[in-house]
């Protein structure tokens, strides 16, 4: 489903030899239907990699697959149609505060060149999944944050992505309404099959939501664990992170 071949991001930097490598050749499969975590300090590198899988950071080497096709080979036409595919939520939520909830939801379905009868059918749709249909005429200032975080779903979920990416989806959110928001990714997960590969520094949503977890560190992958029944097996370092926190 998505097959990451040692990918690699470097930056200019001016105090290590003029680079920096915020994401070392890295190779990662992950199956379709996972629920994946990338979990780690600040600066480790997680939002880079997971920006490298629909390319909004384009890899300095290595290749990025996702459903079979190679996302480093396209052309940029071909790489927006891919993209549809692809469905990313934020810790800020990114809605257009001059957008209502509905036309949040229907702009990447706009920019997909859809009819207006099937958008409306569809951002209905994706507002009943993510249990908002009442608030579809509202603007994201009149939504509180899960709500706001909830419509940023619905607007990844309306193109029927196979995968979302999502970059600490619940960091700005208190515990109660971190909950709702992962039991709303993990029900689309179940009812969709769609692969989930999500940044968070928060221990708990990793054993909440994850089937398995990579922890990275300067850049690297440097272990990644299987997650049964919200606990981490192994005697892993993930482990030993849990107890000392992140
Ligand atoms: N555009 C950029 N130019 C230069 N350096 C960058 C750029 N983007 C990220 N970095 C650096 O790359 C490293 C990895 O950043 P990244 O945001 O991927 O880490 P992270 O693990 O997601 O951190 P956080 O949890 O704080 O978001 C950091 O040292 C960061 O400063």
């Amino acid at each position: 489903m998505i097959v990451l071949d040692q990918v690699y991001k470097r930056y200019s930097h001016p105090d290590q030899n003029g680079w920096f490598d915020a994401v070392h050749p890295t190779s990662l499969t992950i199956d379709q239907g996972e629920v994946f975590g990338l979990i780690g300090f600040s600066g480790a590198g997680k939002s880079t990699l997971l920006r490298l899988i629909n390319l909004l950071e384009r890899p300095d080497g290595g290749k990025v697959i996702v459903d079979g096709q190679n996302l480093t080979s396209l052309s940029t036409a071909q790489l927006r149609k891919a993209r549809q595919n692809i469905g990313m939520i934020f810790q800020q939520f990114n809605l257009l505060s001059n957008l209502t909830v509905a036309d949040n939801v229907a702009f990447p379905l706009k920019i997909a060149g859809w009819s207006t009868a099937d958008i409306n059918k569809r951002v209905k749709e994706c507002l009943a999944i993510v249990d908002l249909e009442d608030r579809i005429n509202h603007y994201p200032a009149q939504l509180s944050g899960g709500q706001k975080q909830r419509v940023g779903i619905a607007r990844a979920l309306a193109p029927s992505p196979h995968v979302i990416l999502a970059d600490e989806p619940t960091s700005a959110l208190d515990p109660f309404t971190t909950r709702s928001v992962l039991d709303c990714l993990k029900e689309i997960n179940k009812q969709f099959g769609v692969t989930i590969v999500m940044v968070t520094h928060e221990m708990q949503v990793i054993r909440n939501i994850c089937n398995r977890a990579a922890l990275m560190e300067q850049g690297k992958i440097v272990e990644i664990a299987e997650i049964k029944d919200h606990q981490i097996l192994a005697n892993s370092t993930l482990a030993s992170k849990l107890i000392e926190g992140f």
